[in-house]
């Protein structure tokens, strides 16, 4: 039987400023040399100049950059900046991390993940969601060494966002779905514990929906929490099929047409009640789940108009073509996507 590697975290710090202990917490990991504090254009004042001030209080020689999106070109910038530097710190929402992930992996330079919002689960997960023109790839990286986690930050960051982190976390009803539908059909690797987690990761979240509130601390550890779980179960599996299936498709197809891309949790929570539907099962769950933790469930509320939600389910089977799922080879037609759209009054 073939081998298998687990990446986990070596210390997660999860708690109200704790960003301003991110030069003690490396000076713990026996982190010597300089630093790199990639971070995005708001989230540099949020989070990224605090870490920065606490390293250099530790005596690090500290340098940052900068990046706007999660591609190709973000990564080459990242990485002209890497001579001499032992460790990346990741500050931001999922684009920052994954960048300063993937940049880090190709230099195999140690990576700490820093959270400024709970807004997805790839805060520990191996992987990095690059795009470009053609598509969204999902490719293998390593996980962070470390994961410093600040709650303070985290509850006053949109809360949007944090609902957006519970939808991307409902989705993994519907990926799991799938990955099962694969595991029967293609005979792909499936693993139990990886998706036993997912899912109940997903059934937990949506029992503490009400403990979900704006700028509560409580609210943004709990959510971190299963985000955490979330990126555990994408780490047994070395895939992040128990977190990503046909809802993410589509929701990466909708970043790919839409003129104003809504938040990447509120898409997938949309796609999973479209594609719980075409998988026959209880998409009426899915859909009253997301509207306890107050997530879009219509093109309205997601502001994106029903012609590209029409589009982007006939063009979701194009994306990440080796991914089986219930979409299958051929897709949805125009008609059958009207028809599912306005079924499940998403339109
Ligand atoms: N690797 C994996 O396993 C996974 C990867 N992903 C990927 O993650 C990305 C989605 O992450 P998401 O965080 O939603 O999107 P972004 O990284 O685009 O962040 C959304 C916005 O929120 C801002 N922001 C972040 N924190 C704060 C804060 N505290 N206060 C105010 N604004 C803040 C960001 O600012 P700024 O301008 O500074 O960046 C950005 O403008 C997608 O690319 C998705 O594919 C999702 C799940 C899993
Ligand atoms: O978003 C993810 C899990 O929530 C995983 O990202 P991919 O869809 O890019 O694999
Ligand atoms: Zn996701």
């Amino acid at each position: 039987m073939d081998s298998k590697k687990i990446q986990m975290p070596r210390e997660v710090h999860i708690g109200p400023d704790v960003l301003e202990q991110t030069g003690s917490i490396c000076k713990d990991l026996r982190i010597d040399g300089d630093i790199l504090v990639v971070s995005g254009k708001n989230t540099l004042k949020i989070g990224g100049k605090k870490a920065i001030d606490s390293l250099e209080k530790e005596n690090y020689s500290v340098d940052s950059v900068q990046i706007t999106e999660a591609t190709k070109q973000s990564i080459e910038k990242v990485d002209r900046k890497l001579d001499n530097i032992s460790l990346i710190i990741g500050v931001g929402g999922g684009k920052v991390i994954d960048v300063a992930k993937m940049a880090s992996t190709n230099r195999d330079i140690y990576f700490i993940s820093a959270p400024t919002a709970a807004s997805h689960d790839g805060i520990v997960s191996p992987l990095a969601s690059i795009k470009d023109p053609q598509g969204s790839y999902s490719l293998k990286a390593q996980s962070p060494i470390g994961v410093i986690a600040d709650t303070n930050i985290i509850r006053n960051a949109p809360f949007k966002l944090l609902v957006s982190g519970c939808a991307d976390i409902v989705s993994n009803y519907t990926a799991v779905k799938d990955w099962k539908l694969a595991k029967r059909l293609q005979n792909e690797n499936y693993s139990e514990s990886a998706a036993a987690l997912s899912l109940m990761t997903a059934k937990l979240m949506i029992t503490s929906a009400d403990a979900i509130k704006p700028r509560l601390e409580e609210s943004a550890r709990l959510v971190v929490k299963s985000l955490f779980s979330s990126g555990m179960a994408i780490s047994i599996a070395g895939t992040s099929r128990p977190a990503s299936g046909s809802e993410h498709k589509f929701s990466h197809a909708l970043d790919k047409i839409a003129p104003q891309p809504a938040l990447h949790g509120e898409q997938c929570g949309v796609g999973s009640i479209l594609m719980m539907c075409l998988q026959g099962g209880d998409w009426e769950f899915i859909r009253d789940a997301l509207k306890k933790i107050k997530a879009p469930t219509t093109s309205k509320e997601l502001k994106i108009k029903p012609e590209y939600i029409i589009k982007a389910l006939t063009m979701a089977h194009t994306i990440r073509k080796e991914r089986y799922t219930i979409l299958g080879d051929r897709g949805l037609s125009k008609s059958a996507a009207e028809n599912l759209a306005i079924k499940t009054e998403v339109i």
